[in-house]
């Protein structure tokens, strides 16, 4: 037991939004929704899947015969380089409707051409390869875009749309709320406190250990003191990188190892895929000065009991502010004491 089981509030110093923490919740009576989590009997390759190599996609395009990580323009994407003056519809000089154009790219890096082979299930040479593929989109991108969003959804229960294993790349020239909100509170930290906020956090976990999951020569991976999502962590980067496309050889290697172990225990905890949305957080490339920045990547998975129960941030959570049902130090716990063997290798958890 940790010695935060007790209900109160913590903040989360990237946002400035507290977490109201209630450990006990956690055994009250659930007859409420479970999610499938069926377990997954895909196939290495699947004719009908849009992003398997060979195969067409929705507009017809013909994957090439991949053979490893595999980018592709998005036949659908959220942002495009077509930009609509809004201001044809509305002009923009009343504060309560304020509009803006949007422009951009979305890219799909698909993980493998193994329709079957989440992260987790990948080697690390693998991992180390969607490092890399990752870290040359967002050197391409960021040269014509502020702000690179490189993140993955995993699982139907996080609203994928194709199971095969894929990340996406969403890039713009404006700053999306969540890098705005990051950015103006390690901005303001470095000049209340003269240092680097997730710099200085870095060596107080690394120091401290209770709420550390993982730590190798460059990557720290916490379940954070403000933890929202039962098991959400954060992975960062130890040296002072700002940015993804600054990462070195040692640091991409050591990443995908970090990557492997990470999402090796999530499955682990419940013997599942463990669902997730993850996404990584660089300093906007048109900053002049960006050392309050620190690369970092979020890890927020929704399953809180089981492999089939869920945390449901609903009536509090969004009239109010999250609740968490279980303490960040003890989801830390289970996670630092899950295997490194993925279950599906013949490691159950007793
Ligand atoms: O022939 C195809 C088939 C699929 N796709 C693209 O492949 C992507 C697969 O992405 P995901 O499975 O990660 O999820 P989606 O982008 O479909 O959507 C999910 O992720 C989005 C971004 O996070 C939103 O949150 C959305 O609500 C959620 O359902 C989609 O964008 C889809 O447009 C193609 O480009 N061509
Ligand atoms: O109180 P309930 O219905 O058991 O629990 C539900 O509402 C709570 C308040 O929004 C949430 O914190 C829980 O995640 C949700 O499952
Ligand atoms: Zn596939």
């Amino acid at each position: 037991m940790s010695q935060f089981e007790f209900t109160h509030r913590r903040k989360n110093p990237l946002t400035g939004k507290w977490v109201l923490v209630s450990p006990h919740r956690n055994n009250r009576p659930w007859l409420g929704a479970t999610e499938q989590n069926a377990p997954s009997n895909l196939p290495e390759y699947k004719s009908t899947c849009p992003l398997c190599p060979g195969n067409h996609r929705a507009n017809d395009t013909c994957n090439p015969a991949y053979d490893n990580t595999f980018v592709f323009t998005n036949d659908f994407g959220a942002l495009t380089t077509q930009a609509t003056d809004p201001s044809a519809v509305l002009n923009n000089d009343n504060p309560l409707f304020e509009i803006e154009q949007a422009t951009g790219e979305c890219r799909v890096i698909c993980f493998s051409p193994k329709h079957n082979k989440t992260l987790p299930e990948l080697s690390v040479a693998e991992i180390r390869a969607v490092v890399d593929t990752w870290k040359q989109n967002y050197i391409e991108l960021s040269a014509q875009y502020a702000c690179v969003h490189i993140f993955e959804n995993k699982g139907e229960v996080m609203g994928c749309s194709q199971p095969h294993p894929h990340g996406q790349v969403w890039a713009h020239n404006h700053l999306s709320t969540e890098i705005q909100l990051e950015q103006d509170n390690q901005r303001t930290y470095q000049q209340n406190h003269g240092g680097n906020l997730l710099g200085d956090y870095v060596k107080h976990e690394s120091a401290d250990g209770e709420r550390v999951v993982y730590e190798n020569e460059h990557w720290l991976v916490i379940v954070p003191f403000w933890a929202a999502w039962p098991f959400e962590t954060l992975l960062v980067c130890k040296d002072d990188i700002r940015q993804f496309g600054q990462l070195t050889d040692t640091q991409s290697t050591t990443l995908a190892e970090a990557i492997k172990v990470l999402t090796t225990r999530y499955d682990n905890v419940f013997n599942c895929s463990f669902p997730y949305s993850m996404g990584w957080h660089s300093a906007p490339s048109n900053l002049t000065d960006n050392s309050y920045w620190r690369l970092h990547a979020h890890f927020y998975p929704p399953l809180l009991r089981s492999a089939t129960v869920k945390k449901h941030m609903v009536g509090y959570e969004m009239l109010a502010e999250s609740q968490r049902d279980l303490s960040p130090e003890t989801a830390a716990k289970i996670l630092k004491n899950a295997s490194d063997i993925h279950y599906s290798q013949g490691n159950h958890n007793e």
